[in-house]
C-alpha cells in the first residue's frame, strides 16, 4: 500500500458529508438507513423554516398564522425525521441485546465459566501476554458531564413515577482527584485475572520468585496499577517492587505506545474523529430528546447529559454487573445505532484496512521473545507481560484477522475493560489432531495456544484455521504480514531505522 491510498485522498468522507450508506451498511448490513438522507432531510427543514420558501404575502397576520402552522409542521416532520434514522436496524440483531455487548472497549469481560487446562504431557516453556489496563474512574470530562447531569435532574425530573424515582435521588459519587486512574473494579479485576493465570500456569512453568519474568507496563497509571494487581493475583503477594517492572516513558515506548510514533495513524486518528463528531452529535441529539420526553422533563438534556447517561451506563454495567438504571433510559436500537457509527468510523478498524502494518513493533517484540526461548537461550523469559492502552492491544487484535460478530460488536468483544491475550509457546507437544487432518511427524517441535480474554481461540485464522500455530507458521504468518517493503519505515517515521531483519 503506497502513500495514495492515505485516507487524505479520499477514503475517509468529508465530515460535511457525513457517512454515504456504503460505510454504514459495510458494518451493519443492509439494515441502516443512510445519515446522509437524515441531513440531507434536516437540510430541507432548514429551507422549510426559511421565510424565503414561504409564499410571500402583503398580510402580516397572515404570514405569522402561516408561518407558525409550517414551522409546527416541520416540527412534527422533523421528528418522525429524528426517530428514521435507527427505524431500519437488522430486527435481528436486537434479539437477545444485551447492552453491555455493546459498549465498545468500556465492555466488561465475564469471568469464564470454566478453565481449560494444559495438558501433562505437554511442557510449557513460555508465556507471552499483552494484556489493556481495567476500568478506570471516570475521566475530568466525565465527571464534569456526571455534575451537569446531575444538576439537569434536579431541576427538570418532577415525574412521581416509581421508575424514575431511582434517579432523583442519584448522586455524582466520583472525585476530580481520583479522575482517570485504575477504579477498584479495574483493580480487583487484574487481581483476579492474575489469580486465574497462577492456577493455569504456576505449575506447569514453575515460576516462583527470582525467575526470570519480564514486566512491561506504560507509564499511564491505569496500565501499572493494572500490571501490580496483575502481579499480586499471580504471585498471592504484593509485588510493587518488582524489579523487572519496565515502566517505558508515555509516548516513548517503541512497543507498547507505537501508534505515537506512526504519524500516519496520528493523522488518521484526527481525520476520523473530526469526521465522526458531527454523526454522533445528530444521532446524541435525538437521544437526549427521546430520553427527555419519556422521563417527561422540564425540558430537553444537553449532549453532555445524554453523554453522562452513556457513561453512567457504562459504570453501572462495570461496576455494578446491571444495566436496568441508565442504560435503560436508552433504547436498544439507539445503544446498536451509536456502536454502528462508533465501529463504522473507529480508527482501528481504518488503520487495519489502510494501514495493516501499523503493530509490527508489538509483533516483532512478541517473535523476539518467543524465539528467546525456542532456542533454549539465556535470554529466555518464562514470562513476558505487557501492559498497555487500547490503542496498543486493538490494532494487533485486528491483524490477527478473528472472526468479527454477525450484528456489530466485534470491537467490544476483542478488547473490553482489562482484555488480554495470551501467547502459550510449548516445546515437545504434539497437538491434539483435528478432525479428518493427518498429523504431520515432521511438525515443528514448537507450537503455539492462544487464548483471548482467558478463552482459548479454536480457531486461529492466522495459522490456517487451526486450534493452534507451529512455530514455523507463526513466524511465517509476521514475516509475510509485517516485512514487505520496510513500510512501517516509510510510512510511520520516514526515516531508516536500524532494525534487526525479521
Ligand atoms: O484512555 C484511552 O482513551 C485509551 C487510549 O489511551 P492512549 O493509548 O491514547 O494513551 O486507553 P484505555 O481506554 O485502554 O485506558
Amino acid at each position: 500500500m503506497g502513500r495514495e491510498d492515505s485516507p487524505r485522498n479520499g477514503l475517509i468522507s468529508d465530515p460535511s458529508q457525513g457517512f454515504g450508506d456504503e460505510t454504514l451498511h459495510l458494518n451493519i448490513g443492509d439494515g441502516f438507513s443512510s445519515d446522509e438522507d437524515d441531513t440531507e432531510m434536516m437540510h430541507r427543514y432548514g429551507r422549510v423554516q426559511s421565510p424565503r420558501h414561504h409564499p410571500h404575502s402583503i398580510w402580516p397576520v397572515m404570514f405569522s398564522m402561516v408561518a407558525v402552522v409550517v414551522v409546527l409542521g416541520a416540527v412534527v416532520v422533523l421528528s418522525d425525521i429524528l426517530e428514521s434514522d435507527t427505524s431500519q436496524i437488522d430486527r435481528a440483531c436486537l434479539d437477545g441485546f444485551t447492552v453491555a455487548d455493546h459498549l465498545g472497549t468500556d465492555s466488561p469481560y465475564p469471568e469464564p465459566s470454566e478453565t481449560k487446562w494444559i495438558r501433562n504431557e505437554c511442557k510449557l516453556i513460555h508465556v507471552s501476554m499483552i494484556a489493556r489496563g481495567g476500568l478506570k474512574n471516570p475521566t475530568e470530562t466525565v465527571i464534569q458531564d456526571l455534575d451537569q447531569l446531575e444538576n439537569w435532574i434536579h431541576a427538570n425530573i418532577e415525574s412521581e413515577a416509581e421508575e424514575v424515582q431511582w434517579l432523583k435521588t442519584w448522586k455524582n459519587k466520583y472525585n476530580e482527584s481520583d479522575a482517570g486512574l485504575l477504579s477498584i473494579v479495574g483493580e480487583r479485576s487484574f487481581r483476579d485475572i492474575g489469580r486465574r493465570m497462577r492456577e493455569i500456569y504456576a505449575r506447569h512453568l514453575k515460576v516462583t520468585q527470582g525467575d526470570p519474568i519480564l514486566v512491561r507496563s506504560t507509564q499511564d497509571q491505569r496500565t501499572s496499577a493494572s500490571a501490580e494487581a496483575f502481579l499480586f493475583g499471580f504471585f498471592g503477594i504484593p509485588w510493587k517492587n518488582f524489579t523487572t517492572v519496565d515502566n517505558v516513558s508515555k509516548g516513548n515506548d517503541s512497543v507498547l505506545k507505537y501508534t505515537d510514533r506512526c504519524h500516519v495513524f496520528t493523522e488518521l486518528n484526527s481525520e476520523v474523529s473530526s469526521a465522526n463528531s458531527h454523526q454522533e452529535e445528530l444521532h446524541l441529539e435525538k437521544v437526549a430528546r427521546k430520553v427527555s420526553k419519556d422521563l417527561d422533563a422540564a425540558s430537553t438534556m444537553k449532549v453532555e447529559d445524554i453523554n453522562a447517561v452513556i457513561d453512567g451506563c457504562i459504570l453501572e454495567v462495570a461496576e455494578l454487573g446491571r444495566s436496568d438504571r441508565f442504560c435503560s433510559l436508552i433504547a436498544p436500537e439507539d445503544w446498536l445505532f451509536r456502536e454502528a457509527l462508533m465501529e463504522d468510523g473507529n480508527v482501528y478498524s481504518r488503520a487495519h484496512e489502510f494501514y495493516p502494518f501499523l503493530p509490527r513493533p508489538l509483533w516483532e517484540d512478541l517473535l523476539v521473545s518467543l524465539q528467546s526461548c525456542v532456542n533454549g537461550g539465556e535470554d529466555c523469559q518464562k514470562l513476558d507481560m505487557r501492559f498497555g492502552t487500547e490503542s496498543a492491544l486493538v490494532p494487533f487484535l485486528l491483524s490477527m484477522d478473528l472472526p468479527g460478530k454477525d450484528c456489530l460488536g466485534t470491537i467490544s468483544a476483542l478488547a473490553p475493560v482489562s482484555a488480554n491475550v495470551a501467547f502459550e509457546l510449548y516445546d515437545d507437544c504434539k497437538p491434539e489432531r483435528d478432525s479428518g487432518e493427518q498429523q504431520n511427524e515432521a511438525m515443528s517441535q514448537y507450537i503455539l495456544r492462544i487464548r483471548l480474554n482467558e478463552r482459548y481461540v479454536e480457531k486461529v485464522p492466522i495459522c490456517g484455521d487451526k486450534a493452534y500455530c507451529t512455530m514455523d507458521e507463526f513466524e511465517e504468518f509476521i514475516r509475510s504480514t509485517f516485512n514487505s517493503e520496510d513500510e512501517w519505515e516509510q510510512q510511520c517515521e520516514d526515516v531508516a531505522t536500524t532494525r534487526r531483519p525479521l
